[in-house]
């Protein structure tokens, strides 16, 4: 959760403004004691123009990570724009999720007082690994017993909040964990059942190259947990929309 104070301008400011903005927002961060892992979102450290301003200082680091690799990219036709392209890929695309705020979640009240298990599903993952930045493509299914108090959410914003915490150098046991935080937090159900699974490139392009496997995990919490029936049938009609 983030600090409140991190909204305060006139609080956390701690770095002067001739540092490098990524400093300053590291600075901010660290004042306010808030976490800023590789799979943490940022955005309410960010100020105005800072986002701008954070890919261009992405763009020159990685210009140093390209010379480093010994690639002239003064002469090579191809990777003379690369910097730039994979500065907007991590900030605005792959780790999208460390910047940008949540989705906003259009909510209605459970008038009908629905208590019926609902699946959505597959939703398609697209993630990348914290140890290697390499791609997890994948596809989770999402499992909520809702009660008469629970917050029903559109149904579109099941990917969108999906999205959101993938879009982040992730390990997938802490991404599924970190989308059932959000559903429950904001659905307030009896049960939340998900289920992940997931290539993980760093398996196949490099390292062991194993390119069958494929990593399966699981969240169940509430009801999905004391009740084995309801587990149960999420989990046979999670392999009906699998097929
Ligand atoms: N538990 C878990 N491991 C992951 C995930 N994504 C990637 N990994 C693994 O993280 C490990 C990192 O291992 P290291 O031994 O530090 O890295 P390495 O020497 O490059 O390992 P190799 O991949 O075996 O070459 C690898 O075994 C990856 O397959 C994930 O989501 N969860």
């Amino acid at each position: 959760m983030l600090d409140r104070s991190l909204t305060d301008r006139t609080l956390c400011d701690a770095a002067p403004e001739e540092t490098s903005v990524s400093e300053r927002i590291r600075a901010r961060l660290t004042e306010c004691g808030q976490r800023f892992h590789a799979n943490d979102n940022i955005s309410a450290a960010l100020r105005e123009g800072e986002l701008e301003a954070l890919r261009g200082e992405v763009a020159e680091r990685m210009q140093g990570v390209l010379s480093a690799l010994v690639i002239d990219t003064a002469s090579d036709h191809n990777t003379a724009e690369t910097a730039k392209r994979v500065a907007r890929m991590f900030v605005d695309e792959v780790f999208g999720g460390r910047y940008r705020p949540a989705p906003e979640l259009t909510t209605f009240p459970n008038v009908s007082r629905l208590n019926e298990l609902m699946i959505v599903g597959p939703i398609v993952v697209r993630s990348s690994c914290s140890h290697h930045l390499c791609p997890i493509m994948g596809r989770v299914w999402i499992g909520v017993l809702p009660n008469a108090e629970s917050e029903l959410i559109g149904l579109s914003k099941y990917a969108r909040l999906t999205d959101w915490i993938m879009a982040r150098p992730q390990i997938q046991e802490e991404a599924v964990v970190m989308l059932a935080d959000e559903l429950e937090t904001r659905i307030r159900p009896d049960g939340l059942a998900i289920v992940m699974e997931a290539e993980h490139f760093c398996m196949h392009w490099r390292g062991v190259k194993d390119d069958q496997s494929v990593m399966t995990n699981s969240v169940m919490r509430g009801a999905f947990l004391t009740n084995a029936d309801l587990r149960r049938e999420f989990l046979s009609l999670r392999r009906i929309t699998r097929e």
